[in-house]
């Protein structure tokens, strides 16, 4: 089965409007005249969306994600932003799960799911996080965690839902600590992961799924992380951050 890779830059909490201007016009210099046998995306915080937009609206090269959205549609919820409302800046995908939304904001597998499902409602394509802490890899729950985020985080998704739907396995213990897991520990797990959407979805679906490994992710180690067999692609944090980096990973890292 030939997946198309997916890079994603996940900006978190950083660039507001300017420095989105200043990140759109040096990657688009570096991407014209280019085409890539990936798929890229990026994801500013919600309020450089729109500077986004005007820069990638037209490019058919990139497309762009949400960090988080709400589990509701609409109403007294101070702060949250609805996936209706971001389905208005054209975007495609939308980052849901992240580790830092769970371990800072408390987000618990069923809050995600049910923003799994409010995605899904205006065709957002999840990028779905999941992965372990240190102290549950060394506790030997590391099956235990990823089976249960993906059986309750994926719950009620149909098929249609799951081809439009990106993992990405990021291990807690490698995201911005400069520790990737290495290739054999990242296939392990990407492994078991697919397994577990076969049990969930049926064999077809799950060699469909892409799913991106997150942590880390570097030019100088995309080629080997993404030469294994179960990896189509990266969730990237710091090191997208620069427009040059976040290129060399997608060349690198391309299969
Ligand atoms: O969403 C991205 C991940 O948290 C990885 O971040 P990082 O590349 O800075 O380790």
């Amino acid at each position: 089965m030939i997946r198309k890779p997916i890079f994603a830059a996940n900006w978190k909490m950083n660039k507001g409007p300017s420095e989105t201007e200043d990140f759109a016009d040096g990657f688009l210099s570096k991407i014209q005249h280019k085409t890539f046998p990936a798929d890229i995306v990026i994801a500013p915080p919600f309020v450089s969306l729109a500077k986004a937009a005007e820069k990638f609206g037209n490019v058919s090269a990139v497309a762009l994600a949400a960090q988080n959205c709400s589990e509701h549609n609409s109403g007294a919820y101070t702060g949250e932003v609805s996936a209706m409302m971001l389905k208005e800046f054209y975007l495609h995908y939308v980052i849901l799960g992240h580790s830092e939304r769970r371990a800072i904001y408390g987000e618990t597998d069923e809050t995600i799911n049910a923003k799994m499902l409010k995605a899904r409602e205006v065709n957002l394509r999840p990028i779905f996080c999941i992965g372990e802490t240190l102290e549950e890899r060394e506790g030997g729950k590391l099956e235990e965690v990823l089976r249960r985020q993906v059986s309750i985080g994926m719950k009620d998704l149909t098929e249609r839902d799951l081809l439009d739907t990106v993992i990405a396995y990021e291990p807690v213990w490698a995201i911005g600590t400069g520790v990737t897991a290495s290739a054999q520990q990242a296939q392990e797990a990407h492994a078991f992961v697919r397994s577990l959407v076969a049990e969930q979805f049926g064999a077809e679906s799950a060699a469909k799924i892409r799913i991106q490994y997150g942590g880390s992710v570097k030019p100088g180690n995309a080629a080997e992380l993404m030469a294994c067999p179960d990896i189509d692609g990266a969730l990237i944090g710091g090191a997208a951050l620069e427009p040059q980096s976040f290129l060399d990973i997608i060349v690198n890292g391309s299969k």
